[in-house]
């Protein structure tokens, strides 16, 4: 490790650590306390001079056998039945655990859609940050039991680096079950560990496989490397190693892979916006459209507007597609899908003579656009 990556690791006031499914689970399924409790240790230590969010995932691997499932279920309702109730045993377990510190445990659930919205965003951001500033450490997972398919992380890797962002995190610290990327799938011999991936160019010829025998994680290093992209192109470095390695991490010890920041920081809720939320529908933009949106960063108007699909209703995402079908920004629109067919194409002025002033709005505001450019390290 350079001594600049090192040194972003140990001036790290605010770290969100996230820990895998597979780091917490025995292999005969349910949640293994002495994993729990070294971990723990660990933040505690750590906690000492900076502040720590902790992502966890575990509720659906938790919740298997006290329900006598075997494995994984492959259907949505009976994952969702194993988080309610793994999720419940899991902080149970982080409760029982901290409380050996006299420290406090807030539960923080949250879907894509929770946070892509402003007044949601903004929220989320308070919650957290009030727990941080009252001494309780934050353990968040995706709230699995409401999520549809439509609004669905479905990794909590993605969403601890939307954490690590939402929260203005110095550092993310991924733990899994293996000590750092490879430069193939380390279950075939002769594969060796990157320590150091700076940009792009670093990954070129690393095949990024799916996860591993425990089969109880979700993305394997696929979502990791995605993950690393969306964080330090937000301006925040990540150290990606095994959970048996977390104290190193955390002290700036030399462990596991490096991911360099490619990107500035900012306060910006819109990255919830471009990489957790599925879009519900598209909007078709003519060309001048396209230009307004992406060079000027304009609002979206009607007079742009060629065609529309999908069912969403007003605040919902929608892709904004040029007219060979790429999609050039995501933003959340300002009608119902069944109101904007008889808008395409008409300027904002003859529309409000018509139907009123409410139909003067933007289709999408700028301040609630984002472009779409391929972020950091996949792309
Ligand atoms: N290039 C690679 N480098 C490291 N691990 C890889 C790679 N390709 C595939 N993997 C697999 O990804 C697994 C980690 O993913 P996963 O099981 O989803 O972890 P977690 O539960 O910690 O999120 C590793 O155990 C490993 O077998
Ligand atoms: N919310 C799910 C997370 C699933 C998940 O991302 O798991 P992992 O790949 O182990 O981080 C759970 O708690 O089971």
């Amino acid at each position: 490790m350079t001594t600049a990556a090192r040194q972003d690791v140990v001036e790290a006031r605010r770290v969100v650590v996230k820990v895998g499914s597979s780091s917490l689970t025995t292999a005969a399924g349910g949640l293994d306390a002495d994993r729990v409790d070294a971990l723990v240790d660990v933040l505690v230590k750590a906690r000492e001079d900076r502040e720590i969010v902790l992502v966890s995932s575990g509720a659906i691997a938790a919740g298997l056998a006290p329900l006598g499932l075997p494995r994984r279920p492959r259907d949505l309702a009976r994952q969702q039945a194993a988080a309610s109730v793994g999720q419940g045993l899991l902080v149970a377990r982080y409760t029982a655990s901290f409380a050996r510190y006299g420290i406090r445990v807030g539960q923080v659930l949250l879907t894509s859609d929770d946070v892509s919205r402003r007044a949601h965003y903004r929220n989320a951001y308070r919650t957290l940050d009030q727990l941080l500033a009252m001494g309780a450490l934050p353990v968040v997972n995706e709230n699995d039991t409401v999520a549809t398919d439509e609004i669905r992380f479905g990794d909590n890797d993605r969403l601890a680096a939307l954490v690590a962002h939402l929260v203005r995190a110095d550092l993310l610290v991924l733990l899994s079950d293996v000590d750092g990327l490879y430069d193939g799938d380390p279950r075939t011999p002769g594969t060796s560990l990157i320590a150091e991936v700076t940009g792009p160019r670093d990954l070129e010829g690393v095949s990024i496989g799916s996860a591993g025998k425990a089969g109880v994680g979700t993305g394997g290093m696929v979502t990791k490397v995605e993950a690393a992209a969306i964080a330090t192109g937000a301006g925040v470095p990540v150290v990606l190693t095994s959970a048996v390695h977390a104290a190193d991490a955390l002290a700036g010890r030399p462990t596991g892979t490096h991911f360099h920041r490619t990107g500035k920081r900012s306060a910006d809720r819109l990255l919830w916006l471009a990489h957790a939320s599925a879009p519900r529908g598209i909007l078709r933009l003519d060309a001048g459209a396209v230009r307004a949106v992406t060079q000027r960063h304009s609002s979206l108007l009607p007079a742009g507007l060629t065609g529309v699909e999908g069912d969403f209703a007003a605040g919902d995402p929608v892709d904004l597609v040029d007219e060979s079908g790429v999609a050039v920004a995501r933003g959340l629109v300002n009608y119902d899908a069944r109101e904007l067919p008889r808008l395409l194409g008409r300027s904002t002025r003859e529309l409000a003579a018509e139907l009123g002033a409410a139909y003067e709005r933007e289709v999408v505001h700028r301040d609630d656009l984002v472009l779409l450019r391929r972020q950091g390290l996949t792309g």
